[in-house]
C-alpha cells in the first residue's frame, strides 16, 4: 500500500519523490482560489470511483459536490471579522489556510464531500497520505479527528449557518491503514435553539470496517457576543 502511494506521489513531482525539492511559496498561491475537491493524480482508484459514483447522483439534484479552498475568500473573512470579532484581522492572517488543505497534494489529506440536504447528510471520501501517520503504518487519530470535525463541521453548517465545534466525542474502533480510502459519514441528529448535535462513523469503502465512532456539538454563533482573538 505505501510503495504503491509512493508510486503515486513520484509521478506528481512531490517533495516525497524528490528529496530536497522546494514547497511553493505563500504569494504564489496567494490570491488563487483552487477547488481541491475536484480528482488529482495522486487519487487512487477508490477514491476516483467514488466521486465518479457521486457526481452521477448529483445530476438529479439531490446531491451536490462541496468546492473545497485553501484559503477563504477575503470578502467571506471580513463578513467573518464584522459579524463576531472584535479586533482587526491580526499579522499573517493573509497568508492563513484551512488547515486540511494545508500539506501538498497527495501528502495528506485528499478529500471530496457530497451533501444531501434532504437528508441532512455530508458524506466526505477521504484518502489519508503518507504524512498523515501516527502508530507505524496507520492514521494518527488527530488527523481522523480533524476529518470528523471537518465533515460533522460542515454537516452543522449547513443546518445551522456559522457553527463551531463545542464538542467532540470520538471512539477509535479500528485503525485507518496509511494510504486507504475511507467514508466519513455524518448525519444531521437534532437542532435545540442553538446547539447543533450531528453524528458521524467513519467506514472503509467496503463498508465492511468499522473504523470510528463520534458525536459531535456545534453551537450557532451569535453576532451580539464576540469572539475574542
Ligand atoms: C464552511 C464551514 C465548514 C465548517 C467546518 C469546520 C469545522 C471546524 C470547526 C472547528 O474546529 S471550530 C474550533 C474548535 N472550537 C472552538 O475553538 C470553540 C471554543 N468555544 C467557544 O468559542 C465557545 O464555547 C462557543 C462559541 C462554542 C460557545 O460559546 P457561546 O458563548 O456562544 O455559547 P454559550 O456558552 O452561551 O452556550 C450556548 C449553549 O450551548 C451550550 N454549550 C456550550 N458549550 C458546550 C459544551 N462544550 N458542551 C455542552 N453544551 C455546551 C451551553 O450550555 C448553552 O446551552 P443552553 O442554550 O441550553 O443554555
Amino acid at each position: 500500500m505505501l510503495r504503491t502511494c509512493a508510486k503515486r506521489l513520484r509521478t506528481l513531482g512531490s517533495p516525497l519523490g524528490q528529496p530536497g525539492a522546494q514547497r511553493r511559496s505563500f504569494s504564489s498561491e496567494k490570491f488563487i482560489h483552487k477547488d481541491y475537491a475536484l480528482p488529482n493524480p495522486s487519487w487512487s482508484k477508490d477514491l476516483r470511483l467514488l466521486f465518479d459514483q457521486f457526481m452521477k447522483k448529483c445530476e438529479d439534484g439531490s446531491w451536490k459536490r462541496l468546492p473545497s479552498y485553501r484559503q477563504n475568500f477575503p470578502e467571506k473573512i471580513q463578513e467573518f471579522q464584522t459579524l463576531y470579532l472584535d479586533s482587526s484581522l491580526a499579522k499573517g492572517e493573509q497568508h492563513a489556510q484551512q488547515f486540511p488543505r494545508s500539506l501538498d497534494v497527495g501528502l495528506g489529506f485528499e478529500y471530496v464531500m457530497f451533501c444531501n440536504d434532504v437528508e441532512r447528510k455530508v458524506l466526505c471520501f477521504l484518502q489519508v497520505g503518507p504524512h498523515l501517520q501516527g502508530t507505524p503504518g496507520f492514521v494518527h487519530g488527530g488527523a481522523i479527528a480533524t476529518m470528523i470535525d471537518s465533515t460533522t463541521g460542515m454537516c452543522a453548517f449547513r443546518a445551522g449557518g456559522i457553527v463551531m465545534t463545542a464538542n467532540l466525542n470520538i471512539n477509535f474502533r479500528s485503525p485507518i491503514p496509511l494510504c486507504s480510502v475511507v467514508v466519513v459519514d455524518s448525519q444531521l441528529d437534532k437542532v435545540e435553539g442553538r446547539k447543533v448535535f450531528v453524528s458521524c462513523n467513519v467506514r472503509s469503502v467496503d463498508k465492511k470496517t468499522l473504523h470510528s465512532e463520534a458525536t459531535g456539538l456545534f453551537i450557532k454563533l451569535d453576532p451580539d457576543k464576540s469572539l475574542k482573538k
